[in-house]
């Protein structure tokens, strides 16, 4: 087993629901860790068949861009259940942060865990 770890991936989108935050994409900063088997990637130390960071990656930025939902903890929700739909996930951990949402406040995230 072996941590993948995806770290301040920062992406524009619609979170929010006060009127402004519907109207004006916010920044979103996203970290991520995913647990794999990588027996295979260093035994072999091919590509093929790899678990490929490259390519959740991609398509967590293609949910969350185009994603325009009310509140941070269903955006987190749908970005790790679009991690742990690979049978190949043991574990991820996923931790949205909207920087500057709160006035007093550098940032606020949400975080959420699951396994198999
Ligand atoms: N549990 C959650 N609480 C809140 C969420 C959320 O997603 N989950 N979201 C918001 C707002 O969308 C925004 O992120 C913060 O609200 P806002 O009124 O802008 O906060 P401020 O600190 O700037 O408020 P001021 O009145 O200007 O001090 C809220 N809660």
């Amino acid at each position: 087993m072996a941590l993948i770890r995806i770290k301040d991936l920062l992406i524009r989108t619609i979170i929010g629901f006060n009127p402004d935050e519907r109207k004006n994409r916010q920044d979103v900063l996203i970290n991520i860790e995913i647990e794999v088997d990588t027996q295979k990637a260093i035994e072999t130390d091919e590509s093929e068949g790899i678990y490929d960071y490259k390519a959740i990656t991609k398509q967590v930025i293609s949910l969350v861009q185009e994603s325009e939902f009310n509140l941070l903890e269903r955006l987190t929700h749908e970005i790790l259940s679009l991690i742990m739909k690979d049978e190949r996930v043991m574990r991820a951990r996923v931790e949205v942060d909207k920087p500057h949402a709160l006035r007093f406040a550098e940032s606020v995230s949400v975080v959420m865990e699951d396994e198999r």
